[in-house]
Protein backbone atom coordinates (compact mmCIF):
# COMPACT_ATOMS: atom_id res chain seq x y z
CA UNK A 1 0.00 0.00 0.00
CA UNK A 2 3.25 1.94 0.89
CA UNK A 3 6.47 1.78 -0.85
CA UNK A 4 9.39 4.47 -0.65
CA UNK A 5 12.40 3.77 -2.87
CA UNK A 6 15.65 5.90 -2.56
CA UNK A 7 13.78 8.25 -1.12
CA UNK A 8 15.56 11.46 0.22
CA UNK A 9 15.64 14.78 1.05
CA UNK A 10 17.40 17.67 1.69
CA UNK A 11 17.02 20.96 2.64
CA UNK A 12 20.00 23.22 1.20
CA UNK A 13 23.00 21.85 1.91
CA UNK A 14 21.37 19.94 5.16
CA UNK A 15 20.19 16.24 4.64
CA UNK A 16 17.18 15.48 6.79
CA UNK A 17 16.34 12.05 5.45
CA UNK A 18 19.08 9.94 3.29
CA UNK A 19 17.96 7.16 1.33
CA UNK A 20 14.63 5.04 2.80
CA UNK A 21 13.01 1.95 1.20
CA UNK A 22 10.33 0.92 2.67
CA UNK A 23 7.04 -1.17 1.97
CA UNK A 24 4.02 -1.12 3.86
CA UNK A 25 1.52 -4.04 3.21
CA UNK A 26 -2.38 -3.60 3.33
CA UNK A 27 -4.47 -3.92 6.55
CA UNK A 28 -0.59 -3.32 8.23
CA UNK A 29 -0.57 -0.35 11.32
CA UNK A 30 2.91 0.70 10.93
CA UNK A 31 4.82 2.63 13.59
CA UNK A 32 7.40 5.28 12.31
CA UNK A 33 9.62 5.94 15.51
CA UNK A 34 12.50 8.53 15.72
CA UNK A 35 13.24 11.17 17.96
CA UNK A 36 12.44 14.78 17.57
CA UNK A 37 14.43 16.04 13.75
CA UNK A 38 14.63 12.45 12.80
CA UNK A 39 12.65 12.56 9.22
CA UNK A 40 9.75 11.62 10.55
CA UNK A 41 7.91 14.41 9.23
CA UNK A 42 9.61 15.30 6.84
CA UNK A 43 9.06 11.41 5.29
CA UNK A 44 5.21 12.01 6.33
CA UNK A 45 4.95 14.94 4.40
CA UNK A 46 6.68 13.20 1.19
CA UNK A 47 3.59 10.74 1.08
CA UNK A 48 1.15 13.21 1.54
CA UNK A 49 2.05 15.16 -1.54
CA UNK A 50 3.07 18.28 0.39
CA UNK A 51 6.42 18.02 -0.32
CA UNK A 52 8.91 17.26 -3.15
CA UNK A 53 11.47 14.15 -2.63
CA UNK A 54 15.07 15.32 -3.46
CA UNK A 55 16.26 11.63 -4.58
CA UNK A 56 14.02 8.92 -4.78
CA UNK A 57 10.13 8.11 -5.16
CA UNK A 58 6.67 6.21 -3.84
CA UNK A 59 3.48 5.08 -4.16
CA UNK A 60 1.03 4.95 -2.55
CA UNK A 61 -2.04 2.99 -3.12
CA UNK A 62 -0.80 2.17 -6.79
CA UNK A 63 -0.63 6.08 -7.21
CA UNK A 64 3.01 7.48 -7.95
CA UNK A 65 3.22 10.20 -4.98
CA UNK A 66 4.77 13.27 -7.48
CA UNK A 67 3.64 11.65 -10.98
CA UNK A 68 0.06 11.58 -9.53
CA UNK A 69 -0.68 13.50 -6.36
CA UNK A 70 -4.30 14.24 -7.04
CA UNK A 71 -4.56 10.32 -6.99
CA UNK A 72 -2.25 10.03 -3.92
CA UNK A 73 -4.66 12.37 -1.88
CA UNK A 74 -7.97 10.46 -2.58
CA UNK A 75 -6.42 7.45 -1.27
CA UNK A 76 -4.68 9.30 2.19
CA UNK A 77 -6.21 10.58 5.02
CA UNK A 78 -3.19 12.68 6.84
CA UNK A 79 -3.59 14.00 9.83
CA UNK A 80 -0.28 16.43 10.40
CA UNK A 81 1.89 17.06 13.93
CA UNK A 82 -0.36 20.40 13.96
CA UNK A 83 -3.05 22.07 12.47
CA UNK A 84 -4.90 24.88 12.72
CA UNK A 85 -8.65 26.11 12.24
CA UNK A 86 -10.28 29.65 11.33
CA UNK A 87 -11.49 31.03 14.36
CA UNK A 88 -15.52 30.30 14.76
CA UNK A 89 -15.36 27.17 12.89
CA UNK A 90 -17.77 24.58 14.10
CA UNK A 91 -17.51 21.07 14.12
CA UNK A 92 -19.40 20.02 11.24
CA UNK A 93 -18.11 23.18 9.98
CA UNK A 94 -14.57 21.96 10.08
CA UNK A 95 -15.84 18.06 8.37
CA UNK A 96 -17.99 19.83 5.80
CA UNK A 97 -15.07 22.09 4.51
CA UNK A 98 -12.33 18.86 3.76
CA UNK A 99 -15.71 16.89 2.53
CA UNK A 100 -16.27 19.57 -0.12
CA UNK A 101 -12.54 19.75 -1.12
CA UNK A 102 -13.09 16.22 -1.53
CA UNK A 103 -15.83 17.12 -3.92
CA UNK A 104 -18.33 14.94 -1.78
CA UNK A 105 -21.90 15.82 -2.99
CA UNK A 106 -24.06 18.24 0.04
CA UNK A 107 -26.89 14.77 0.52
CA UNK A 108 -24.14 12.59 0.57
CA UNK A 109 -21.83 15.30 2.94
CA UNK A 110 -24.46 15.21 6.23
CA UNK A 111 -24.86 11.62 6.49
CA UNK A 112 -21.00 11.18 6.20
CA UNK A 113 -20.04 14.12 9.01
CA UNK A 114 -22.75 12.17 11.41
CA UNK A 115 -21.15 9.14 10.79
CA UNK A 116 -17.57 9.91 11.70
CA UNK A 117 -18.76 11.97 14.89
CA UNK A 118 -20.08 9.31 15.47
CA UNK A 119 -17.41 7.18 15.32
CA UNK A 120 -15.06 9.33 16.88
CA UNK A 121 -17.46 9.52 19.60
CA UNK A 122 -17.79 13.52 19.07
CA UNK A 123 -21.65 13.49 18.13
CA UNK A 124 -22.26 15.61 20.68
CA UNK A 125 -20.33 18.52 19.54
CA UNK A 126 -21.65 18.56 16.42
CA UNK A 127 -22.41 22.53 16.70
CA UNK A 128 -19.77 23.42 19.31
CA UNK A 129 -16.63 25.77 18.10
CA UNK A 130 -13.60 23.79 17.41
CA UNK A 131 -11.74 26.28 19.09
CA UNK A 132 -13.28 25.61 22.22
CA UNK A 133 -13.08 21.67 22.11
CA UNK A 134 -10.37 20.09 24.66
CA UNK A 135 -6.97 19.09 22.99
CA UNK A 136 -8.14 15.58 22.97
CA UNK A 137 -11.39 16.02 21.14
CA UNK A 138 -9.30 18.18 19.01
CA UNK A 139 -7.32 15.47 17.68
CA UNK A 140 -10.18 13.34 17.67
CA UNK A 141 -11.86 15.71 15.28
CA UNK A 142 -8.47 16.14 13.23
CA UNK A 143 -8.75 12.28 13.04
CA UNK A 144 -12.43 12.57 11.66
CA UNK A 145 -11.31 14.87 8.96
CA UNK A 146 -9.18 12.26 7.68
CA UNK A 147 -12.28 9.55 7.41
CA UNK A 148 -14.63 11.93 5.33
CA UNK A 149 -13.65 10.78 1.79
CA UNK A 150 -13.36 7.06 3.32
CA UNK A 151 -9.46 6.65 1.99
CA UNK A 152 -7.96 3.06 2.53
CA UNK A 153 -4.56 4.90 3.53
CA UNK A 154 -4.45 6.51 6.78
CA UNK A 155 -1.14 8.90 7.31
CA UNK A 156 -1.33 9.95 11.26
CA UNK A 157 1.52 12.28 12.43
CA UNK A 158 2.05 12.08 16.12
CA UNK A 159 -1.66 11.76 16.48
CA UNK A 160 -1.40 11.01 20.17
CA UNK A 161 0.99 14.04 21.43
CA UNK A 162 0.43 16.42 24.27
CA UNK A 163 -2.41 13.79 25.21
CA UNK A 164 -3.38 13.08 28.55
CA UNK A 165 -3.03 9.22 29.38
CA UNK A 166 -6.99 8.73 29.01
CA UNK A 167 -7.33 10.77 25.35
CA UNK A 168 -3.98 8.72 24.38
CA UNK A 169 -5.95 5.28 25.36
CA UNK A 170 -8.58 7.04 23.43
CA UNK A 171 -6.29 6.91 20.20
CA UNK A 172 -4.89 3.84 20.20
CA UNK A 173 -8.56 2.25 20.81
CA UNK A 174 -9.27 4.49 17.50
CA UNK A 175 -6.72 2.87 15.77
CA UNK A 176 -7.64 -0.53 16.62
CA UNK A 177 -10.96 0.12 15.38
CA UNK A 178 -9.45 1.70 12.34
CA UNK A 179 -7.53 -1.20 11.70
CA UNK A 180 -10.53 -3.83 12.32
CA UNK A 181 -12.33 -1.59 9.13
CA UNK A 182 -9.34 -2.86 6.56
CA UNK A 183 -7.44 0.81 6.96
CA UNK A 184 -3.56 0.52 6.06
CA UNK A 185 -1.68 3.30 8.96
CA UNK A 186 1.11 4.63 9.17
CA UNK A 187 1.58 6.28 12.55
CA UNK A 188 4.78 8.46 13.68
CA UNK A 189 5.67 8.49 17.45
CA UNK A 190 8.46 9.29 19.62
CA UNK A 191 7.13 7.59 22.27
CA UNK A 192 7.33 4.53 21.89
CA UNK A 193 5.20 2.64 24.13
CA UNK A 194 2.86 4.42 22.85
CA UNK A 195 2.67 1.74 19.93
CA UNK A 196 3.96 -0.67 21.33
CA UNK A 197 0.33 -2.16 21.50
CA UNK A 198 -1.12 -1.29 18.55
CA UNK A 199 1.64 -1.39 16.16
CA UNK A 200 1.93 -4.95 13.46
CA UNK A 201 5.07 -3.73 12.06
CA UNK A 202 7.36 -0.89 12.96
CA UNK A 203 10.45 1.50 11.20
CA UNK A 204 13.07 3.04 13.55
CA UNK A 205 14.49 6.39 11.74
CA UNK A 206 17.37 8.10 13.55
CA UNK A 207 19.29 11.56 11.80
CA UNK A 208 17.45 10.26 8.70
CA UNK A 209 18.12 6.75 8.72
CA UNK A 210 15.61 3.70 8.17
CA UNK A 211 17.60 1.88 11.10
CA UNK A 212 15.60 -1.54 10.90
CA UNK A 213 12.08 -2.07 10.05
CA UNK A 214 9.96 -4.84 9.30
CA UNK A 215 7.19 -7.07 11.71
CA UNK A 216 6.91 -6.19 15.31
CA UNK A 217 7.59 -10.07 16.34
CA UNK A 218 10.76 -10.14 13.68
CA UNK A 219 12.22 -7.00 14.93
CA UNK A 220 12.08 -8.00 18.97
CA UNK A 221 13.92 -11.47 17.98
CA UNK A 222 16.26 -9.86 16.04
CA UNK A 223 17.21 -7.85 19.21
CA UNK A 224 16.09 -11.19 21.66
CA UNK A 225 19.76 -12.19 21.79
CA UNK A 226 20.46 -9.74 23.98
CA UNK A 227 18.61 -10.85 26.81
CA UNK A 228 17.42 -7.91 29.78
CA UNK A 229 17.62 -8.74 33.11
CA UNK A 230 15.49 -6.86 35.80
CA UNK A 231 16.95 -7.51 39.75
CA UNK A 232 15.98 -6.58 42.53
CA UNK A 233 18.38 -6.67 45.10
CA UNK A 234 18.01 -7.10 48.87
CA UNK A 235 21.78 -7.32 50.11
CA UNK A 236 25.02 -7.17 48.54
CA UNK A 237 24.07 -4.84 46.39
CA UNK A 238 28.10 -4.17 45.34
CA UNK A 239 28.90 -7.53 45.41
CA UNK A 240 26.14 -7.86 43.13
CA UNK A 241 27.08 -4.98 40.62
CA UNK A 242 30.68 -5.88 40.42
CA UNK A 243 29.90 -9.61 39.37
CA UNK A 244 27.48 -7.90 36.93
CA UNK A 245 29.89 -5.46 35.55
CA UNK A 246 32.84 -7.98 35.54
CA UNK A 247 30.54 -10.35 33.18
CA UNK A 248 32.11 -10.54 29.53
CA UNK A 249 28.23 -10.50 28.44
CA UNK A 250 27.58 -7.51 30.14
CA UNK A 251 26.12 -4.44 27.47
CA UNK A 252 24.52 -2.11 29.68
CA UNK A 253 23.84 -1.73 33.10
CA UNK A 254 21.53 0.81 34.49
CA UNK A 255 20.74 1.49 38.09
CA UNK A 256 17.68 2.44 39.16
CA UNK A 257 16.66 3.43 42.94
CA UNK A 258 14.23 0.23 42.89
CA UNK A 259 16.29 -1.96 40.74
CA UNK A 260 19.10 -3.12 38.14
CA UNK A 261 18.21 -3.58 34.54
CA UNK A 262 21.14 -5.57 33.10
CA UNK A 263 21.28 -6.21 29.34
CA UNK A 264 23.42 -9.26 28.24
CA UNK A 265 24.24 -11.30 25.25
CA UNK A 266 23.74 -14.10 26.53
CA UNK A 267 21.47 -17.33 26.54
CA UNK A 268 19.83 -19.16 29.30
CA UNK A 269 22.56 -21.52 30.38
CA UNK A 270 24.66 -17.90 30.83
CA UNK A 271 21.86 -16.21 32.93
CA UNK A 272 21.52 -20.02 35.32
CA UNK A 273 25.27 -19.30 35.59
CA UNK A 274 24.80 -15.58 36.11
CA UNK A 275 22.29 -15.99 39.10
CA UNK A 276 24.56 -19.31 40.46
CA UNK A 277 27.22 -16.98 40.60
CA UNK A 278 25.29 -14.07 42.17
CA UNK A 279 23.80 -16.31 44.62
CA UNK A 280 27.47 -17.71 45.63
CA UNK A 281 28.56 -14.69 46.54
CA UNK A 282 25.87 -13.96 49.17
CA UNK A 283 23.81 -11.60 47.29
CA UNK A 284 20.68 -12.08 48.37
CA UNK A 285 17.51 -11.04 45.82
CA UNK A 286 13.96 -10.76 45.76
CA UNK A 287 13.90 -10.90 42.24
CA UNK A 288 15.63 -12.00 38.88
CA UNK A 289 13.57 -11.16 35.96
CA UNK A 290 14.34 -12.27 32.90
CA UNK A 291 12.20 -9.74 30.67
CA UNK A 292 10.71 -9.37 27.41
CA UNK A 293 12.10 -6.80 25.26
CA UNK A 294 10.20 -3.78 25.32
CA UNK A 295 9.88 -0.95 22.34
CA UNK A 296 12.15 0.87 23.98
CA UNK A 297 14.95 -1.74 24.67
CA UNK A 298 14.63 -2.14 20.33
CA UNK A 299 15.04 1.32 19.85
CA UNK A 300 18.08 1.43 21.95
CA UNK A 301 19.26 -1.17 20.82
CA UNK A 302 19.10 -0.83 17.08
CA UNK A 303 20.11 3.00 17.51
CA UNK A 304 23.38 1.97 20.05
CA UNK A 305 26.63 3.61 18.56
CA UNK A 306 24.29 6.77 16.21
CA UNK A 307 23.01 8.10 19.48
CA UNK A 308 25.59 10.07 20.69
N1 LIG B 1 11.64 23.27 5.94
C1 LIG B 1 12.78 22.90 6.51
N2 LIG B 1 13.93 23.58 6.28
C2 LIG B 1 15.10 23.20 6.84
N3 LIG B 1 15.24 22.15 7.67
C3 LIG B 1 14.14 21.45 7.94
C4 LIG B 1 12.84 21.78 7.40
N4 LIG B 1 11.94 20.87 7.86
C5 LIG B 1 12.62 20.03 8.66
N5 LIG B 1 13.92 20.37 8.72
C6 LIG B 1 14.96 19.66 9.46
O1 LIG B 1 15.00 18.32 9.01
C7 LIG B 1 15.20 17.42 10.10
C8 LIG B 1 14.08 16.42 10.13
O2 LIG B 1 12.89 17.09 10.53
P1 LIG B 1 11.50 16.36 10.66
O3 LIG B 1 10.48 17.40 11.02
O4 LIG B 1 11.26 15.53 9.46
O5 LIG B 1 11.77 15.39 11.91
P2 LIG B 1 10.76 14.59 12.83
O6 LIG B 1 11.35 13.24 12.99
O7 LIG B 1 9.39 14.68 12.29
O8 LIG B 1 10.86 15.36 14.20
P3 LIG B 1 9.71 15.88 15.18
O9 LIG B 1 9.30 14.69 15.98
O10 LIG B 1 10.44 16.90 15.98
O11 LIG B 1 8.62 16.46 14.31
C9 LIG B 1 15.32 18.27 11.35
O12 LIG B 1 16.69 18.49 11.62
C10 LIG B 1 14.64 19.57 10.95
O13 LIG B 1 15.20 20.66 11.64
Amino acid sequence: MITLRGFGKDYGDFTAVENIDLQIDAGEVFGFIGPNGAGKSTTIRFLATLLRATRGSGMVAGCDVMGDPVGVRQAVGYMPDNFGVYDGMRVWEFLDFFAVAYKIGRTERKQIIDNVLELLDLSHKKTDFVNGLSRGMKQRLCLAKTLVHDPPVLILDEPASGLDPRARVEVKALLKELRKMGKTILISSHILTELADCCTSIGIIERGQLLMHGPIDSVYQQIRRNRIVEIQFISGNEAGLSILRSSESLRSLEILPSRVVAELETDDEGLALLLEELIRAGVRMKSFNDRDPTLEDVFMTVTKGLVS
